[in-house]
């Protein structure tokens, strides 16, 4: 009689985590281990478990960590004037740093999965509905049903141009180290981890502390200059950080007008234990760490047409080419700036013309310049 209400529990953990060991489940549940596995059993006997989710090393997925929001645009249709109300044009996306990343990751063919958190809200279901289309894997992530997902809110003047957004993602504050730590088996399965900085300070320490112990390559992708304040002091252990330009400043604490501050500041942050910096710098291109120096590389010059979501596809290329063995940051960066280029052109936060064929026509300069 007690048996169903428990094997439910059972089957939601594992839902959540398909690679939660036995030993977890039985903690988790205070179920003895060979109780636990008599409920599995009897789950593969219903054939509602498959089978436990090991994963052969060519298909680990690249696991992207961080925000999934709802995106709101809202670009005015005369000049903007304040304190009164403006008649402007509204439109909705799914957004959040991490989210992008993962979508144009899955664009690209890798196998990728999401941690993040969502709501019991409309949008919730929306964000996961359109994730799993996209085919990111999202039975990681934290469902918080009593509260609304995460959104960002941008005004834009009739010309486009961000005249300010707010960000209200009170939410991820929920992806806790002791969330992360019950996502464990999860994240050292991945082939890469890509942290946004939506995480906690503590739960992005806790991500540094594992990469250093010999874990999964971590990558930091920054999210705004404020939220610059969750990146720890201490970064050994992270093999790769990705900012813009007032990102640094933001870092470093004061104005990098000049080539050769912007190069001091990227031998500080290594000196506090990163391995490699990329450096965006909107339309002019990218800097990226090289033994001692940094290497500049222009953008492509397009048409823009939306440069929402430009620095994530840079990302999101980056880790794509970083997770598929090949260290080279020149050609990482390559691609990169070819992703940026197709999303620039796209009225949508991710490129539909984005895949892997159109990655792969990038030519890379290295030595040439
Ligand atoms: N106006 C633009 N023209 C050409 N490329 C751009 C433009 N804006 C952004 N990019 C591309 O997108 C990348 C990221 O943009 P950037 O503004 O530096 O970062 P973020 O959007 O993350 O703050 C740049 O490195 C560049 O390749
Ligand atoms: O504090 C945050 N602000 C903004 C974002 C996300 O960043 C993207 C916009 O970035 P940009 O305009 O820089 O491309 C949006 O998808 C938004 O949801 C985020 O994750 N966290």
């Amino acid at each position: 009689m007690s048996e169903l209400p428990k094997k439910e529990q059972l089957y939601e953990l594992i839902r959540a985590n398909p690679f939660i060991s036995q030993q977890e489940l039985a903690d988790q549940m205070g179920l003895s281990r060979s109780a636990v596995a008599g409920h599995i059993a009897s789950l593969i006997r219903e054939r509602r478990l498959l089978g436990r989710a090991y994963v052969l090393p060519d298909e680990r997925p690249i696991l992207c960590i961080g925000a999934a929001n709802l995106d709101r645009k809202l670009r005015t249709l005369a000049p903007l004037q304040m304190g009164t109300s403006n008649p402007a044009g509204a439109s909705e996306t799914c957004g959040g740093v991490a989210r992008n990343i993962a979508e144009n990751l899955a664009r690209l063919g890798a196998p990728t999965a999401l941690l993040t958190a969502l709501g019991g809200d409309a949008a919730s279901q929306a964000l996961q509905a359109h994730a799993e289309a996209a085919g990111i894997d999202m039975s990681g992530s934290l469902k918080l049903h009593g509260m609304a997902s995460g959104t960002y809110t941008a005004v834009l003047d009739a010309g486009g141009e961000m005249v300010l957004a707010l960000a209200d993602m009170a939410l991820y504050e929920q992806l806790s180290p002791a969330f992360l730590a019950s996502r464990a088996p999860q994240r050292s399965a991945a082939a890469l981890v890509a942290a946004d900085l939506n995480l906690p300070l503590d739960s992005v320490a806790l991500l540094l502390a594992e990469a250093r112990s010999g874990g999964v390559p971590l990558v930091i992708v920054a999210v705004s200059q404020p939220k610059m304040a969750r990146l720890p002091l201490d970064l050994r252990g992270l093999q790769l950080l990705i900012l813009n330009r007032g990102e640094l400043e933001t870092r470093a604490g004061r104005a990098l007008p000049t080539e050769a501050d912007v190069r001091a500041a990227c031998l500080e942050l290594q000196s506090q234990g990163v391995q490699d910096i990329i450096v965006t710098c909107g339309a002019a291109g990218v800097y990226h760490t090289i033994p001692g120096d940094l290497h500049w590389m222009p953008a492509h010059e397009v048409d823009v047409v939306d440069v929402t979501g430009a620095g994530d596809a840079f990302a999101a290329a980056v880790c794509w080419s970083l997770a598929q063995g090949d260290a080279d940051l020149t050609q990482a960066c390559a691609r990169g700036l070819q992703a940026a280029a197709l999303t620039l052109q796209s009225p949508h936060t991710v490129s539909p013309a984005l895949s892997a064929d159109a990655i792969a026509s990038a030519v890379h300069h290295a030595g040439q310049e």
